[in-house]
């Protein structure tokens, strides 16, 4: 009986995929066939296997997704001809695209209703979009129904509820008339849960530093990071104890929560194989509804991880709704953001405005994934650059120190706001060179959901030589924005774009205010539009705290393990170890006590 099934389901696959395909060929007219692109060396998988394995991030513009050694050679050499707009292929032989055209990724970024990343579900276009499907899967599960998965008018409520929360209200002036400085306010009220993290992590060192032999200890710095991150979302989003850094030795009896995110999305996301490209391809010339049902049932371990870690995120998510509701009703409202949300919630006004419980605990299950690994990864690389240039790092802590001096002289014990954003530029710089060169989300998959023209900065030449000024894309084709490629566009960054150089934020040779790509540092990192990363300046303010301590207290030098870094695809651009990648997240520095400016 079971083995009638498994031939009828088969058979179903079979038929979707060689139905659409034939009809694809034979009867839909193809606009992007003639943009230049590298060829095609695999009918079956295309470029696939080149964009979903191995090193990510890479080189530029579009090389950034090729990253296998080959293949990127062959690229580089030839990336003249490409431009900023690229054909590659997918599964037997589609067409499909990568983008890293500022005009282009501005307008695709500030359409999200013509660009969405969920497919429609429509015969053609369900059919077609493999990644999306898989996206939009993927996304339901890890996040639940909240921000990060709504699209539409989903989307456009729940961000009008959730933006004052995150100081994110310039985004939705058009929503809300009440004062952006007020929100601004409320975000920096987050500031001393970041410094009582990153005291936290720099306690864990400072004994590690002081039980080593020449007070010189080896420190995989990604481990606390992350623990500290996540301690820092809880209190601040939730007032909600992970206890992540206090449990970080015990295998047992600590947060089960906190426990099930260690090495989390490398552990789902990083290594994949040949098999599981293919299977999960597939998947997607399913219809969306069936492609879910796999997702939900299927006894895959990695999926059956995300499920479990979801529906635990979820029953966290529900008591602590509760506790907020309660605490709203006897007026002992608090400041983190998951209060803001249930008192905006209860806000009278049209219901149809108002997010559902459901919704609620999505998003905060939404907050841990999408602000707790991106930051933690963003300061990674911020600490492996810095361990790489000894004299930036030199320089950053004498800034530090100096403003230490000035916040003590005042009497304060922790950095303002205007200290972090304002009177460090070299923290600045620094910050903003990291997240433009070692951005931890490096791409972005979009569904046009109708035929779309796109205008571009740069003109491209098509494969038979037409000069072309806009693209024109057709509904339902693969679109990756390659937000690497963009961040190290040297128009718009400088000649020596493919560097790490941080000054090129302090000599005002970046358009900071060119309107094109997202709020910060003018880099395509936290996206653009409408769907731009609501917890920016969330993520700004921690990296600043975070960085200006660990500097203030503890020199930075390389290992010669570091020196192994690759750069891992999973659901951020993680750094590991070469041979190592299975270990998830590394990144072992020598670290050392620093002289302060009292000494
Ligand atoms: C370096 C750190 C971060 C990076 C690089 C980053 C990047 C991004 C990007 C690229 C998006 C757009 C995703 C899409 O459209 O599919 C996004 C959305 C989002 N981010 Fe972040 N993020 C960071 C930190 C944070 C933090 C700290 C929080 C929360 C405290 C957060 C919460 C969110 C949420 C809720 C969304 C969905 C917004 C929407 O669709 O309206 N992120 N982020």
């Amino acid at each position: 009986m079971a083995s009638n099934y498994l031939v009828i389901g088969l058979s179903a696959v079979l038929f979707f995929v060689t139905t659409s395909y034939a009809y694809k060929k034979l009867f839909v007219s193809n606009p992007i066939a003639k943009i230049p692109g590298p060829p095609n060396e695999s009918f079956l998988f295309g470029h696939l296997r080149e964009l979903l394995k191995g090193q990510v991030g890479e080189v530029s513009n579009f090389v950034a997704l090729f990253a296998k050694a080959d293949f990127l050679k062959h690229l580089r050499s030839i990336n003249s001809n490409y431009g900023n707009v690229i054909k590659y292929k997918g599964i037997l032989g589609e067409d499909c695209l990568i983008i890293s055209d500022p005009r282009a990724m501005h307008h695709i970024s500030n359409h999200p209703d013509e660009f969405t990343k969920h497919p429609v579900l429509d015969a053609v276009t369900a059919q077609k979009n493999v990644m999306n499907v898989f996206q939009k899967e993927i996304s339901r599960m890890l996040f639940g129904r909240g921000l990060v998965w709504a699209d539409g008018e989903d989307h456009r409520r729940q961000r009008r509820i959730n933006a004052p929360a995150f100081g994110a209200n310039q985004l939705v002036k058009h929503f809300d008339t009440r004062s952006y400085s007020d929100d601004l306010r409320r975000i920096r009220a987050f500031i001393p849960f970041f410094h009582e993290s990153a005291s936290a992590i720099i306690e864990r060192w400072n004994s590690a530093v002081e039980t080593s032999k020449d007070g010189r200890a080896v420190i995989d710095v990604t481990r606390m990071i992350s623990l500290g991150a996540l301690d820092a979302i809880g209190k601040s989003a939730f007032d909600y104890e992970f206890n992540a850094i206090n449990d970080a030795e015990k295998t047992e009896g600590g947060n089960e929560l906190a426990q099930c995110f260690r090495n989390y999305a490398h552990d789902v996301f990083g290594t994949i194989t040949d098999g599981a490209i293919f299977f999960q391809e597939m998947l997607g010339w399913l219809p969306v509804k069936l492609a879910g049902i796999f997702y939900d049932y299927a006894p895959v371990p990695a999926l059956k991880r995300v499920r479990y870690v979801t529906n635990l995120g979820h029953e966290v998510a529900h008591d602590l709704i509760k506790v907020k509701g309660d605490e709203l009703l006897h007026g002992k409202q608090k400041k983190d953001i998951l209060s803001l949300l249930v008192k905006a919630n209860a806000a009278p006004g049209d219901s149809k405005l108002k997010i559902s419980d459901v919704e609620l605990m999505a998003t905060l299950h939404t907050l841990i994934i999408a602000g707790h690994e991106t930051t933690a990864t963003w300061l990674n690389w911020i600490m492996y650059e810095l361990a790489r240039n000894p004299d930036i790092q030199e320089r950053l802590r004498k800034e530090v120190n100096e403003r230490a001096y000035a916040l003590r002289n005042r009497g304060d014990t922790m950095f303002s706001a205007t200290d972090l954003e304002q009177d460090m530029p070299i923290l600045q710089a620094i910050l903003k060179e990291t997240l433009r060169f070692h951005g931890p989300i490096y791409q972005h998959m979009k569904l046009p959901t109708v035929d779309s023209v796109v205008p571009l900065s740069t003109p491209i030449t098509t494969t038979d030589g037409q000069v072309l000024k806009s693209l024109t894309i057709p509904k339902g084709t693969h679109l990756y924005l390659d937000i690497a490629g963009y961040n190290r566009d040297p128009e718009i960054f400088g000649k020596d774009a493919h560097i790490w150089r941080p000054e090129r934020f302090l000599t005002g040779e970046v358009n900071e205010t060119s309107g094109l790509a997202g709020p910060y540092a003018s880099v395509m990192t936290f996206s653009a539009g409408p769907r731009t990363c609501i917890g920016w300046r969330f993520a700004v303010l921690e990296a600043a705290v975070f960085t200006a301590e660990f500097v203030r207290q503890f020199e930075f030098r390389l290992t010669p393990a570091a020196k192994k870094l690759k750069r891992e695809a999973s659901l951020a651009m993680i750094p590991v170890l070469e041979g190592e990648e299975d270990k998830g997240h590394q990144l072992p520095l020598v670290v050392s006590l620093a002289s302060s400016i009292d000494d």
